[in-house]
C-alpha cells in the first residue's frame, strides 16, 4: 500500500509567516506577537512521550481554539473497536507496544482529515502523529505545520502516569488516578501532580487501556526514544518547535502553557464572553 496523504487545503490567511520568524523554546515564546487566535491558522502538532499528557493539553487547546483534536491513537482504537479488516492485525501490534505501519496510520489519518474537510473543519491539532521521520516527511509534503509543541516531563513520572490512566467506558473521557509526589533530591526539584479523578457517575465505569501495562508502557517508551525522538530534531532543525517542560499537574501547567503560546489573554476574553 502506498503511503499518501491527501494534500490539504489551507486558508489563505495563513499565519505561517507569523510563526516562522521564531525559534521556539520556553524562553523565547514570549516574543510571539499577540495575534487573536481567530486570525491564526492553527495547524499544530503535539509531540511527547507516552503519558506526558499530550491528549489532555491538546484537547483543552482545541476546545479553546475551536479546532479538531485529531489523535492517531484514538483512530487506531476506533479501528480496533470496529472489528474491521485491520482490527485483528492492529490488536497484536498495539498490545505489544509497537508502532502501526506508516501506511496504515496514514490511511486512517487521511480518512479522518478528508471527513473533516467535507464537514468544513479548518485547522487541527495532531496528537501522536507524526511518530516517525517518514510520517513527518509525508506530512511536510502535503501541508505546512505552523507549530510543534514538544511536551516534556521527567522520566521517573511518565511510567506512573501511564499506569494511572483510566477511560470511562461510557463517555470515553480520560482520567488519571495516579497521585504523583516526587521529593526534591540531589538538587533536583520535587514534583507533585494530583490525580485527575472522574465525576461520580463515571467512577464505576473506568477501564484501563490494554496497552497501559508496565511491560507494554516500558516498550512504548523505548520505541518513542528510538523512532519518535528523531521527529523532535526534524522540527527543531526547521525552527518550528516550542519546547515545554511541564512544571507539574494541570493547575500548574495549563496557565504556563497558555502563556508560552501567548494565549493567556485569549482564555480570559473567551470566559468573559461566555
Ligand atoms: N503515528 C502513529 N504511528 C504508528 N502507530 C501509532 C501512531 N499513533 C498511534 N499509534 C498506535 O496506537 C497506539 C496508541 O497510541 P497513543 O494513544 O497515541 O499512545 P500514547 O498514549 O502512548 O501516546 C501506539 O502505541 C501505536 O501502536
Amino acid at each position: 500500500m502506498a503511503a499518501t496523504l491527501t494534500r490539504l487545503s489551507k486558508p489563505s490567511s495563513s499565519s505561517l509567516s507569523h510563526f516562522r520568524r521564531f525559534t521556539f523554546n520556553s524562553n523565547t515564546a514570549t516574543t510571539l506577537s499577540r495575534k487573536d487566535p481567530k486570525d491564526r491558522n492553527v495547524q499544530w502538532v503535539f509531540l511527547g512521550c507516552p503519558g506526558v499528557g499530550k491528549g489532555t493539553y491538546a484537547s483543552r487547546l482545541c476546545n479553546l481554539l475551536g479546532v479538531p483534536h485529531i489523535a492517531t491513537g484514538d483512530l487506531v482504537r476506533e479501528e480496533l473497536a470496529s472489528s474491521g479488516p485491520l482490527s485483528h492485525q492492529l490488536t497484536e501490534i498495539v498490545n505489544q507496544g509497537k508502532l502501526v505501519s506508516d501506511e496504515i496510520i496514514i490511511s486512517l489519518l487521511s480518512k479522518r482529515l478528508e471527513a473533516g474537510e467535507a464537514k468544513g473543519e479548518s485547522g487541527f491539532i495532531l496528537d501522536g502523529f507524526p511518530r516517525t521521520i517518514r510520517q513527518a516527511e509525508i506530512l511536510e509534503g502535503v501541508t505546512d505545520i505552523d507549530l510543534v509543541v514538544n511536551l516534556k516531563l521527567r522520566k521517573d513520572v511518565l511510567l506512573e502516569k501511564c499506569l494511572g490512566r483510566r477511560i470511562c467506558s461510557e463517555c470515553g473521557k480520560n482520567f488519571n488516578v495516579a497521585s504523583i509526589n516526587v521529593k526534591a533530591e540531589n538538587g533536583n526539584p520535587g514534583m507533585s501532580m494530583a490525580p485527575l479523578l472522574p465525576p461520580s457517575h463515571c467512577m464505576s465505569k473506568l477501564v484501563t487501556r490494554s496497552d497501559d501495562t508496565e511491560t507494554v508502557v516500558t516498550e512504548r517508551l523505548r520505541i518513542y526514544n528510538e523512532k519518535s525522538q528523531p521527529v523532535e530534531e526534524f522540527y527543531r532543525s526547521r525552527g518550528k518547535i516550542l519546547e515545554f517542560d511541564l512544571p507539574g499537574g494541570i493547575p500548574a501547567s495549563w496557565p504556563k502553557l497558555l502563556e508560552a503560546l501567548n494565549l493567556d489573554d485569549y482564555e480570559e476574553k473567551q470566559s468573559a464572553a461566555a
